[in-house]
């Protein structure tokens, strides 16, 4: 496991070096540098406030031992757990737009002036896009069974990922995202409730519903209501893998249509992956997983099977892992030239620098081959197309939109670039224009 995040508070003489003994001696510990933040900077003694992501308890307690094994005046003043600060008190809240500062405010925000924009609303339903925020918000629904790569730990303990969700949509594209915590993971339940809510939304974002009844809930939802359904476990990764496995194509001269792509774990994830890479037109995409019921769904999507993990890593160019668990991928199963996308969060089936060092030729975790990069756009842009549906084209052009946000050498783009919303943004919106155009 390499996902517990501490910051610790360092002090030392001001004198150049002592950073870098102190970088060295985490670096020593196997602790990996996050963000370095000068706190003090005296005429005797630098404060710096240092993050570090270490495996557990022990491994933290090994890499403050290195630290302070340095001594001559290397001190640590305090580790502290910022993720969890971070989260006090919740990352989101419903703020408004709009100031009551008088009687006249009062009256144009509530009643009695509200009431006029009740009934012309009333009178042309139509309307209440544009005297509302129902069209700029998303209801992110969790029943709780598949977050990120930690299980079934139910809807509540997974509120901090919705929450997470929200604020990128916020940041990102300027959409406000409304977690809704399900009790009940039974696709009728589900549905009845989503479609009973819905008409306070502008659009459904599906997260972290395990396979494989996400796939019921999210095709009967988009059979059912009239705005844009999208599970991103399913089709938000399978954007942002598209455009890595593009991208990887592009830097190695490969054909991607012509490559041999095998896919471990076939849930939500997975299966979209190999549908997505189907529609691109690859024509080679194989599949692994333990359950029976999803190599056949593979195979229902045209997708070819492999007898065991062996067989895949050896027969495939690229090969995408979404299976939850952490170090599937041996380094001496990875064949020289590879690449290889092991996408499960929080901790991916083989680390990316291992993989490297077991001679792929590109790889990536999770956390850079992430559907953050796709999903923020995606929704911005079906909602600015007044989309009934996010479909294949639409995906396809959010894919092809990143590839060309994507700078030389990257493999993906970092979601921090606001102009890579924009760009998924528009081409999603074109896309989505040209379908209605078509119809
Ligand atoms: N990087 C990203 O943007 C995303 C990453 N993920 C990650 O992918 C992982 C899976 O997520 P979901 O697809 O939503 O879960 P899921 O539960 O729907 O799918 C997991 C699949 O992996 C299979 N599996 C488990 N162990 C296996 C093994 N040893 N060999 C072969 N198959 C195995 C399971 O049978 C299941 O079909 C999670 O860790 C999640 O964090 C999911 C969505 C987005
Ligand atoms: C990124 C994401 O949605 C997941 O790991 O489940
Ligand atoms: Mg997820």
């Amino acid at each position: 496991m390499q996902h517990l995040i501490r910051n610790i508070i360092v002090e030392s003489p001001s004198k150049v070096g002592n950073l870098g003994l102190v970088t060295s001696a985490i670096g020593a510990a196997e602790g990996d540098i996050g963000d370095i933040k000068l706190i003090k900077s005296g005429p005797l003694t630098t404060v710096r406030d240092i993050s570090v992501t270490c495996r557990d308890e022990v491994h933290l307690e090994t890499v403050i031992a290195n630290i302070e094994a340095i001594g001559n005046g290397v001190e640590i003043h305090a580790v502290t757990d910022d993720v969890l600060k971070a989260h006090e008190g919740g990352k989101i809240a419903m703020k408004s737009t709009i100031d009551v500062r008088s009687l006249g405010d009062l009256q144009r925000v509530y009643t009695p002036g509200v009431a006029s924009v009740c009934l012309e609303i009333e009178k042309h339903p139509e309307q209440a896009k544009y005297f509302t925020s129902i069209g700029k918000s998303v209801a992110i629904v969790t029943d709780g069974t598949a977050i990120l790569g930690l299980g079934n730990i139910g809807s509540v303990a997974g509120m901090p990922v919705m929450e997470g969700k929200s604020v990128l949509l916020d940041q990102f594209v300027g959409l406000s995202g409304v977690p809704i915590l399900l009790d009940t993971s039974d696709p009728d339940q589900v549905v009845e409730t989503v479609k009973h809510i819905h008409q306070g939304f502008g659009a459904i974002l599906l997260e972290d519903i395990g396979s494989p009844h996400c796939f019921e809930i999210e095709e009967r939802l988009k059979a059912e209501l009239p705005i844009p359904v999208m599970h991103d476990d399913q089709h938000g990764t399978a954007v942002v893998t598209l455009a890595a496995v593009l991208n990887a194509c592009r830097a190695t001269g490969v054909d991607p249509t012509k490559a041999t792509v095998g896919q471990i774990g076939l849930g939500a994830a997975g299966l979209a992956i190999v549908r997505m890479l189907l529609a691109y037109g690859v024509k080679d995409v194989y599949g692994i997983d333990r359950q029976p019921a999803a190599i056949e769904r593979l195979h229902n999507y045209g997708g070819k099977s492999k007898e065991t993990l062996d067989e895949l890593m050896n027969d495939c160019d690229i090969v995408i892992a979404t299976t939850g668990v952490e170090g599937l991928i041996k380094p001496e199963m990875v064949r020289k030239g590879q690449i290889i996308l092991a996408l499960s969060n929080p901790n991916p089936e083989i680390q990316p620098a291992e993989a490297i060092k077991a001679g792929a030729a590109f790889a990536a975790d999770g956390r850079s081959v992430n559907n953050v990069v796709g999903f923020p756009g995606i929704f911005r842009g079906a909602l600015d197309a007044e989309a009934k549906q996010i479909t294949y084209p639409m995906l396809i052009a959010a894919a092809e939109a990143i590839v060309s946000h994507t700078r030389r050498g990257e493999l993906i783009p970092t979601p921090l670039d606001p102009a890579l919303h924009l760009v998924v943004a528009r081409a999603v919106e074109e896309a989505a224009a040209k379908e209605k155009q078509s119809q």
